[in-house]
């Protein structure tokens, strides 16, 4: 059926996972084979778009309208967004021109809370699509970064008169995003919901790992967060013998302020996510390697110095947790052809001591940050949370196996393997004694950059 015809004349996608790079300018082609632009995800190739809604943190309203084909140019897009006061206005302002562009605010009641979930919800004549990511709807996002995505298949209309039940994915992702979507408390987002519930979901093999700012006691403190990774973890993977020897690998492209020391959240609350398999009740302590780029690896990057315009790691929060650095590893991505696209992507992971099989991998836009992932409070009897963030969680029972074989060569695709396409390289690559972290706000005038410039903050 449509499903069918769809998926046979797109670009030979590997649809196990449905888990796909953004396309880097500049990169020998077989490096994007199989990865996407933004104006793929918005092709007619993948259904006929009726309306859409847009969640994300930043926006050029004019380059996102161009990103649509022209047939489907003038349909209505709701945006969501974060934005308050003069910023509000500013993006306001820009969908001057574009009558079929309108927008919600999503309430944002807790300082230093953002609204970084980036989603599409693709409604078409065929049925509907969602599309998790890590990219704003800005041309930079989409040029010469590692970006990347969850894309669901085709979710087809159910028959009139279904519950609305109806069309739950065994990883109860349709529950998952309506409540999210609840979360919002926005009239804006009512008839999307009432669309979504009018839709079979049921092929969805990923968990919703969601963040909604609050502060959550009781059985609440689980639906969010890392607490709600902790649930899923706890739930839906096993015990493996010897997983102290297991690494935990976090990959991000910002950083809050963690504490004087590691044990006040990083290697406490967060640690003890991160490292749950399974109901066992034992609390190893496995490696953590945290991938984040170096003020080299910036340097040397496609974009140049101008890629930390991305990296928003400041010396004020830096100069604070310097015994965070010791946990750091460069951005290293030759298996992907990747190692001079600067990551904007986040991914979270378990490996094994041999970096050949997975136990899980999420994709989010959360960095690595309280703000995005909640933090204990009240002797642990409440988690805040600030920010929006989404992402999505691969377990391997969800795919009826045990682990998660990794693809050492992602690229080219190729829809023979059924191993876990991880889009950097492993093992990671720890920092030297010279290299340090990007922070953003420093300058850096030794050595010009790939494009022959300094940077030099105002
Ligand atoms: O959610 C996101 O994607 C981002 C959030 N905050 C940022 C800041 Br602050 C400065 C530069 C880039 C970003 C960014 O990319």
């Amino acid at each position: 059926e449509s499903e069918d015809f769809f998926e046979s004349c797109t670009p030979r996608l590997d649809d196990t996972y449905r888990f796909y790079l953004n396309k880097v300018t500049g990169l020998d082609r077989e490096y994007n084979s199989g990865a996407l632009h933004i104006r793929d995800l918005l092709s007619p190739l993948f259904g006929t778009l009726k309306e859409s809604v847009q969640f994300n943190y930043c926006f050029d309203i004019a380059w996102m309208v161009k990103q649509f084909p022209p047939e489907f140019r003038d349909r209505p897009v709701l945006i969501i967004h974060g934005d308050k006061r003069e910023a509000k206005a500013r993006l306001l302002q820009q969908a001057q021109p574009f009558p079929h562009v309108r927008f919600c605010q999503a309430k944002l009641d807790i300082a230093f809370g953002t609204h970084h979930t980036k989603m599409m919800l693709l409604w078409y004549e065929e049925g509907f699509r969602v599309i998790i990511l890590t990219s704003n709807l800005i041309r930079a996002d989409w040029y010469q970064k590692t970006q990347g995505m969850w894309m669901s298949p085709l979710f087809p209309r159910l028959p009139e008169g279904s519950r609305p039940s109806a069309g739950e994915s065994p990883t109860f992702f349709k529950r998952d995003l309506l409540e999210y979507l609840a979360s919002y408390r926005a009239p804006e987002l009512e008839e999307w919901i009432q669309r979504i519930k009018e839709h079979d979901l049921s092929e969805t093999r990923v968990y919703l790992v969601a963040s909604t700012p609050g502060r959550y006691v009781g059985p609440d403190m689980e639906r969010w967060g890392h607490l709600r990774l902790r649930k899923l973890l706890h739930e839906h993977t096993n015990p493996i013998p010897g997983e102290e020897r297991w690494p935990v690998i976090g990959q991000f492209s910002s950083i809050g302020s963690m504490g004087a020391d590691k044990t006040k959240w990083l290697a406490g609350e967060f640690q003890r996510t991160l490292t749950t398999l399974g109901k066992s009740s034992l609390h190893p302590s496995p490696p953590i390697h945290l991938l984040y780029p170096s003020v080299e690896d910036v340097r040397l990057s496609l974009e140049g110095f101008p890629a930390g315009g991305s990296l928003p790691y400041s010396i004020q929060t830096a100069q604070k947790q310097l015994w965070l650095h010791s946990y750091f590893h460069r951005w290293k991505a030759d298996r992907s052809g990747r190692s001079h696209a600067m990551p904007h992507i986040k991914t979270y992971m378990r490996v094994s001591p041999d970096f050949t099989q997975l136990a899980w991998f999420l994709i989010t836009s959360a960095n690595l940050s309280k703000a995005a992932w909640g933090a204990l409070e009240k002797n642990n009897s409440q988690v805040m949370v600030r920010s929006y963030e989404l992402g999505v969680l691969y377990v391997p029972s969800a795919f009826d196996m045990k682990t998660f074989p990794i693809d050492e060569t992602p690229f080219p695709v190729s829809s023979s393997t059924s191993g876990f396409p991880v889009p950097f390289d492993l093992p990671p690559t720890s920092y030297s004694p010279k290299d340090q972290p990007w922070i953003w706000n420093i300058s850096y005038s030794q050595e010009p950059d790939t494009h022959g410039n300094i940077w030099v903050p105002s």
